[in-house]
């Protein structure tokens, strides 16, 4: 009998579970997404983080200002270029966010069964009885009975510093709660979440465009990660702005879902959409505690069928204060692998904790045992019936060559690309190998002064590389599996004598050197040769 997504050949032999974890060069297919804060914004510590498996880096402007931001994104420049590890770039907007106006910092006590008046008067200081906000909408939206829940930016669930109100009464522009526990509010940013209430504020807010139009620009950032995506309207909005934006007209656009009506509208927002965020911190508290799962499930599994990659948040928030995560969150974290993620978003985790490198490597631990069981063959089939037949030319190559390395053994599957499309492709159908995606950019005659000798990528001028190290190439770092490399196009594809330096042995030198291929392994190519599109087997010697 086999279990619907765990494969698991019975009997399982338990002392097996013992066994110590192979060490891999791929810390885990599933990739790791880390917020950049306070606590991890030197060049060490970023560092640390893409050598523990962190792959995509989250700037998100809900807080600090863009010059913080931009001295951060310096020092991730510095670690990718030490460690030789790439890294893509995601800006994440404020959006629709309600948050309080406490400009003196000073600590706020909220007792239990007292009232405290939300108000939109931000000339008021911040009190006890007091909390100026940045909305003046907030009276029109709620009524007496609602929950508003306000917490520390990014809040773990394990702090003392968040409070659940009770709507008592409004009050023209006021909103008199009551306090339903008792709390100190201590920290410098702290966001309110009123329950399923719609927010009437626009999804990407004046402040977000120009930190589009100058910061994003600038940074040629890979990911917009839209928050408190409501409708498919905001996506298009969104891609509208970008597209008259140069570059930005190749970033993708992840929808994050943080409420009730992003989920009611989620299937239009996944079409138009580039990937989605399951933002679990806020829809964990506009969706009751039992529904969660539900929803996660659910979600992922449109986001698999439709080849779009997921990214889940809030895995670890115990580990923002210690070493280790509870057996829930180590539990979760597999789950959310199983379920489908393709990527782990890590927010309080790295951003403010006290072990944001830790964190990256036992998550990556935990996906990496998860994949091992993952029911590959039963998610092949559930794919390739969902996409149906007849299949696309690429569709079909692409699934066949998963099939053939499966059917082989082979250790990993390298595809050549130019944008990226055919490895996402491989990608979707969830190879238990990885996938080289060996990137061949189109080159100018004008970037042709530079000589080539041994490694491609070592040779480049970091500014050249960087532009020839396309989006698209940077952002198949968020999809499970995939992962790029450069490859200089003036090399033929296969070699013509014992002596020439071809891509594929470059690629295949590459894997050896990072340990995923070794003497006599297989591996399946995916490449185009002359018009045709074609899947190989090619057995190594040493
Ligand atoms: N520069 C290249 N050299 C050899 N094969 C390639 C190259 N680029 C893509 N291929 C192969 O061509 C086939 C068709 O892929 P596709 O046309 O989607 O290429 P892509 O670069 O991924 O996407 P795009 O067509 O958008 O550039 C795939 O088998 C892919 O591996
Ligand atoms: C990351 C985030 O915004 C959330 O989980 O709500
Ligand atoms: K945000
Ligand atoms: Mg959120």
């Amino acid at each position: 009998m086999q279990s619907s997504h765990l494969l698991l050949e019975e009997p399982i032999r338990m002392v097996s579970i013992l066994d110590p974890s192979k060490p891999s060069f791929f810390p885990a297919m599933t990739k790791i997404v880390g917020t950049l804060g306070p606590k991890s914004r030197s060049v060490d510590v970023i560092s640390d983080c893409l050598k523990a498996g962190m792959s995509v880096a989250r700037f998100d402007f809900s807080w600090g200002d863009p010059e913080y931001h931009q001295h951060t994104l310096e020092n991730l420049k510095a670690a990718i270029k030490a460690t030789k590890k790439l890294c893509s770039v995601m800006l994440d907007t404020v959006g629709a966010e309600l948050q309080v106006v406490n400009k003196s910092e000073k600590p706020i006590s909220l007792e239990v069964d007292s009232q405290v008046v939300l108000t939109p008067h931000k000339g008021q200081e911040a009190s006890s009885q007091i909390l100026p906000i940045n909305f003046d909408g907030l009276a029109k939206s709620v009524k007496k009975g609602n929950t508003i829940f306000v917490g520390q930016y990014l809040f773990t669930g394990s702090e003392s510093t968040s409070v659940w109100l009770q709507v008592a009464e409004v009050k023209e522009q006021d909103v008199i709660c009551t306090i339903k526990n008792s709390a100190t509010l201590a920290g410098s940013l702290f966001t309110l979440h009123a329950s399923q209430v719609h927010i009437d504020l626009p999804t990407l807010s004046e402040k977000d465009k120009e930190v589009i139009r100058t910061w994003g620009v600038k940074n040629k950032i890979d990911f917009l990660s839209l928050s408190y995506t409501r409708h498919a309207e905001d996506v298009r909005q969104a891609r509208e702005i970008l597209s008259k934006l140069g570059d930005l007209s190749q970033t993708q656009i992840f929808a994050k879902i943080e409420n009730a009506e992003g989920l009611t509208h989620f299937d239009e927002i996944l079409q138009e959409a580039d990937g989605i965020i399951l933002s679990r911190g806020n829809l964990g508290i506009d969706l009751p505690p039992e529904k969660v799962f539900f929803f996660q499930k659910s979600a992922l599994r449109k986001c698999n069928m439709a080849g779009k990659p997921a990214v889940l948040t809030r895995v670890v928030d115990s580990m923002t204060d210690n070493l280790r995560p509870t057996r829930a969150e180590a539990t979760d974290v597999a789950n959310a692998v199983l379920d489908g993620s393709d990527a782990i978003l890590l927010g309080a985790e790295t951003l403010r904790g006290l072990y944001p490198v830790e964190t990256i490597t036992t998550v990556g631990r935990i996906c990496f045992e998860a994949e091992k069981v993952f029911n590959q063959d039963l998610y092949f089939k559930k794919i390739v019936r969902y996409v149906g037949e007849p299949m696309s030319h690429l569709e079909s190559i692409a699934s066949s060559a998963v099939r053939a390395a499966i059917k082989v053994k082979a250790s990993v599957i390298i595809c050549f690309t130019s944008s990226g499309r055919a490895a996402r492709l491989i990608a979707k159908y969830r190879p238990t190998m990885p996938v080289l995606s060996v990137v061949i950019p189109q080159l100018k005659t004008d970037q042709l002064q530079w000589r080539f000798s041994g490694a491609f990528e070592d040779q480049l001028p970091t500014h050249l590389w960087e532009s020839l190290f396309t989006a698209s190439a940077r952002q198949s770092l968020i999809v499970r599996g995939l992962f790029p490399m450069l490859a200089d196009p003036r090399h033929p594809a296969e070699s013509t004598s014992a002596t020439n330096k071809s891509i594929l042995k470059l690629a295949l030198d590459h894997g050896k050197a990072s340990g995923i291929i070794k003497s006599h392994d297989r591996v399946v190519v995916c490449q185009k040769v002359g018009d045709a599109s074609v899947v190989k087997i090619i057995e190594l010697e040493d």
